[in-house]
């Protein structure tokens, strides 16, 4: 166990991809760790789909190098891959059979899945009360989760998913985002997802790589997309205040607000800045109702690395 935690479970080493004269993937190294839900973040045609395919097995890099859990992909492929469960494309399942009938069918494939393993992947994935209907009734979001189960068969410590939100709804999402953070976080499973939808990306993600071009702009944690050193509040007041009155206070303090109204003030400034102008605020019998930071979105922040329009 301790040997996994210090181990990569993904790494990717000088990694390029060149197709034609094309270059898609343009020397990308990075991590990527048992126990986290790791995001892929870029615009369409980024190279999200093409790493992804590396990581699998399913292409070969030009150059660099892909390790699953220590194992080289190019090297010992069959042991690399056999630490990886991946939905790449939309799972074809047998519509007029059950969930269960298709896992079974699946699980022939496999020398040692039997029917506990079927039944532990079907809990993981939450689809334990629906299993033995047929695949035909299911919603989208019920498919994804059977090919997530279908995926964590053959028990692999990576999993891989291409776009797993794609044409969801907001009730699948939240439901494809609570188990995949339970599939890392409680069962220790690097869950590698790629998307453009940023917004569902920061709910997922506990870390993400924003790819741009074929090029590796930077790894973040999720935590860390607010601003580090500044922190943006705004301050709600109970009943009117003359703006007057506000700005003495924060210039006492030698500061100045983003913006203010009798009833609001919004400031950008560290926390112990923010925390003594809550302080003023109070002994100058100012009634605050609510402070509330607005964190940068995932999306600001993208476009602030890409440049993108
Ligand atoms: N077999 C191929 N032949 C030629 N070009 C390719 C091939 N596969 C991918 N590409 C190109 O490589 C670039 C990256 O494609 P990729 O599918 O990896 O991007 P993506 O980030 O997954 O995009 P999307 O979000 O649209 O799925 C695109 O410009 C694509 O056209």
């Amino acid at each position: 166990m301790f040997l996994e935690k210090a181990q990569a479970a993904v790494k990717l080493e000088s990694l390029s991809k060149r197709i034609g004269k094309k270059l898609i993937i343009d020397n990308i190294s990075m991590s990527m760790n048992f126990g986290e839900v790791f995001g892929l973040l870029g615009p369409n045609g980024a190279g999200k789909t093409t790493i992804i395919r590396m990581i699998a097995g399913l292409i070969k890099p030009t150059c660099g190098n892909v390790y699953i859990n220590g194992v080289d992909v190019q090297r010992d492929f069959e042991k690399a891959i056999s630490n990886i469960g991946t939905i790449i494309e939309n799972p074809e399942f047998y519509k007029h059979l059950s969930g269960y009938l298709n896992l079974k069918i699946m699980a022939n494939m496999y020398p040692d899945v039997n029917t506990d393993r079927i039944n532990e992947v079907v809990k993981m994935v939450g689809l334990t009360n629906s299993i033995k209907d047929r695949v035909r009734g299911y919603s989208l979001g019920m498919r994804q989760r059977l090919g997530i189960a279908a995926a964590l068969l053959n028990n692999p410590r990576v999993l891989v998913l291409d776009e797993p939100t794609n044409g969801l709804d907001p009730a699948g999402i939240r439901e494809m985002r609570d188990r995949l953070r339970e599939l890392a976080h409680k069962d220790g499973i690097c869950v590698i997802i790629s998307s453009h939808l940023l917004s569902e990306m920061e709910l997922i993600c506990d870390r993400f790589a924003i790819i741009d071009k074929g090029i590796h702009i930077e790894t973040k944690d999720i935590e860390m997309t607010g601003d580090n050193e500044n922190l943006s509040v705004s301050i709600e007041m109970l009943k009117p205040v003359n703006p007057a009155k506000l700005e003495k206070i924060l210039s006492e303090l030698g500061i100045r607000a983003n913006s203010i109204s009798e009833t609001n003030l919004d400031i950008e400034q560290s926390r112990e800045v923010i925390s003594k102008v809550i302080g003023q605020l109070v002994r100058a019998e100012v009634d605050i109702v609510s402070v509330i930071p607005s964190k940068k979105t995932l999306e600001e922040y993208f476009i602030e690395k890409t440049g993108a329009n």
